[in-house]
């Protein structure tokens, strides 16, 4: 094999990026304008609105649905083609549903290519999809494909690395984890030295919740090639081994179709988010530009609120002010000469609360502790600001411990918790989709905006909606980082952003700014402050 045709064979994990690529840039649907890829990189269907974006797309197009299979393999046979030369095996495995039909027709397509191909069909029940039949059919008589058709006994065939297994068991229909022959057959692909491609979604992965799952009986793909738009469990990291490099296939599904199904979960877009942000008035002065409030900080904890308070005012809040106890007033000073203080009556905590009265915004926990005394006094900022308000780290130790006042938090307050603070709110969760589910729960009942902090935060919203956040990365995992977060939400809400627009601006400001200081330092070095100085480029850069 040349060495132009190694190179292709090899995209190790270090390829691998590790944020999805949503544009699907390789296999352009000359169908598609603009504004409908904008669309298309949105919103986060289930396995049956996915179902029905296909039943609209085979009526309104129209398509049959054996031509959409096809234009699924072709897209799907054309992206194999342009990683792995003619010299490559590929075995192809297919299930009895449409997932299978698509593993059958990219057989066929890489065997008319002049590629070898032994394709194993696993008929087990004796019940095929009749696209997946049809395409059984289609492979008839077909020179050169090695096919079998499973129906009891099979041995694995002999794979080297130098193979391409192609996983096409189950896709979206998947209604239950592997078992049987099936979690044994996907033990042996992981077993397999060959390299795995996974049609639309790792065979044994659910599209949504995986809680139940079996993690042996999941096959562990090298590439991904999604149809059409990611699913919700990719952006799960504990999902992330299963899927290796995720790529999706654009195959036309309608844009119409899509515009109208109203999608519960979504991706912020940074065309979208950038609507969000309002052109700073002319005329503007500090009065009009918003006073926020920050009420953060113990002994031992003072650059949590000076992280916060930076932050804050990086992100264009016309004034702030800090209320912290009186031994944080040098330090303070020295660092965050733009803030005010507002001193507390105690030396080391905050012990009572003042009047909010004078303030757009108010923000509370970096740093806060969380004495009995700070407490009540938290209890009290709560009870009386009716308005803007952001609830972080100790403040939300606090509510975990007082669960009683959460229902005095006022609505539409924005709750940052990180997963361990989540989990002090709503219970234990056992995985990334439990605590989507959890912290969705607690919005709705609470009418709060709940993010979840993470790779991949979720905003989850009053009305149930879930926004995940594409920006950010995992230098950001570091102390600090989410008091940042804080700062920058306060500022927004100060400014006059109403709670929905502040979380999505918020964060994804946030980790944008995280992926210009990674640009910088890279992912070990980066620190909080770092994220902070990166704030006036992703400013700038999404103004671009
Ligand atoms: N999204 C689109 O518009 C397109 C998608 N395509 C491809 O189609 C699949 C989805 O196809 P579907 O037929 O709905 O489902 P699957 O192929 O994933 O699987 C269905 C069969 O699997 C059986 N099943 C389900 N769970 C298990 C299990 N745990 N063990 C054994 N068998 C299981 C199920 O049998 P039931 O009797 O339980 O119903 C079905 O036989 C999608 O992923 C894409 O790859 C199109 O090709 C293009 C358009
Ligand atoms: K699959």
């Amino acid at each position: 094999m040349s060495a132009e045709a190694n190179e292709k064979q090899s995209f190790s994990s270090l390829d691998v990026p590790n944020r999805l690529l949503f544009y699907p840039k390789t296999v352009p649907n000359p169908k598609n304008t603009k504004e409908n890829e904008v669309l298309f990189v949105m919103k986060i269907l289930t396995s049956t609105q996915f179902k029905e974006l296909d039943k609209y797309t085979i009526e309104h197009e129209p398509v049959s649905s054996t031509d959409l299979m096809e234009r699924a393999a072709k897209a799907i046979a054309s992206e194999l083609k342009s990683r792995w030369t003619t010299a490559t095996r590929f075995i192809v495995f297919a299930g009895p549903g449409n997932n299978g039909g698509d593993a059958l027709a990219v057989s066929r397509l890489l065997c008319n290519a002049g590629y070898t191909v032994q394709t194993y069909l696993f008929n087990i029940t004796g019940r095929l999809s009749d696209d997946c039949l049809n395409n059984k059919k289609r492979l008839e008589n077909l020179a050169g494909l090695l096919f079998t058709e499973v129906s009891s006994q099979f041995s694995f065939p002999e794979a080297d690395e130098k193979d391409v297994i192609v996983d096409g068991l189950f896709g979206t229909g998947l209604n239950k984890p592997l078992d049987g022959g099936y979690a044994g057959l996907v033990k042996r692909i992981n077993a397999s030295p060959a390299k795995v491609v996974s049609i639309d979604i790792p065979s044994g992965l659910m599209s949504e919740d995986n809680t139940y799952n079996n993690p042996s009986a999941i096959v562990r793909a090298d590439l991904t090639l999604t149809i059409q738009l990611p699913k919700l469990a990719f952006f799960f990291g504990e999902n992330q081994k299963y899927l290796g490099e995720v790529k999706p296939m654009d195959i036309g599904l309608s844009a119409e179709g899509l515009a109208a199904i109203d999608c519960s979960i979504t991706v912020i877009e940074p065309g979208e988010v950038k609507k969000i942000l309002k052109p700073r008035n002319p005329f503007a002065h500090k009065g009009s530009m918003g006073h926020a409030l920050l009420v953060s900080g113990q002994y031992g904890m003072g650059g949590a609120t000076i992280l916060a308070a930076k932050a804050c005012l990086r992100s264009g809040v016309g004034k702030l002010t800090v209320h912290t106890p009186d031994m944080n007033n040098n330090i303070l000073q020295c660092s965050v000469p733009e803030a005010i203080l507002s001193h507390d009556l105690s030396d080391i905590r905050v012990s009572k609360a003042i009047s909010t009265y004078d303030y757009n915004a108010l923000a509370m926990g970096p740093g806060l502790g969380t004495h009995e005394e700070t407490a009540e006094a938290l209890r009290t900022f709560i009870r009386n600001h009716p308005g803007e308000m952001v609830l972080d780290a100790d403040a939300l130790n606090i509510l975990g411990n007082h669960p009683e006042w959460i229902p005095e938090i006022p609505q539409d307050t924005i709750l940052t918790p990180h997963p361990k603070e989540l989990e002090n709110l709503v219970g234990t969760c056992t995985d990334s989709y439990d605590r989507m589910a959890k912290a969705r729960e607690l919005s709705i009942k609470m009418q709060l905006y709940v993010i979840v902090k993470g790779h991949n935060s979720m905003i989850c919203t009053p009305t149930g909606r879930v926004i995940i956040n594409p920006t950010g990365n995992a230098g950001m995992a570091t102390a600090g980082s989410g008091d940042v977060l804080t700062g920058i939400l306060t500022a927004l809400l100060a400014r006059g952003y109403t709670a929905n627009e502040a979380c999505q601006l918020g964060t994804y400001l946030h980790g944008l700014a995280g992926d210009i200081a990674r640009e910088r330092l890279g992912e070990e070095s980066m620190i909080a402050s770092d994220i902070i100085d990166a704030l006036p480029e992703a400013f700038k850069k999404l103004k671009e």
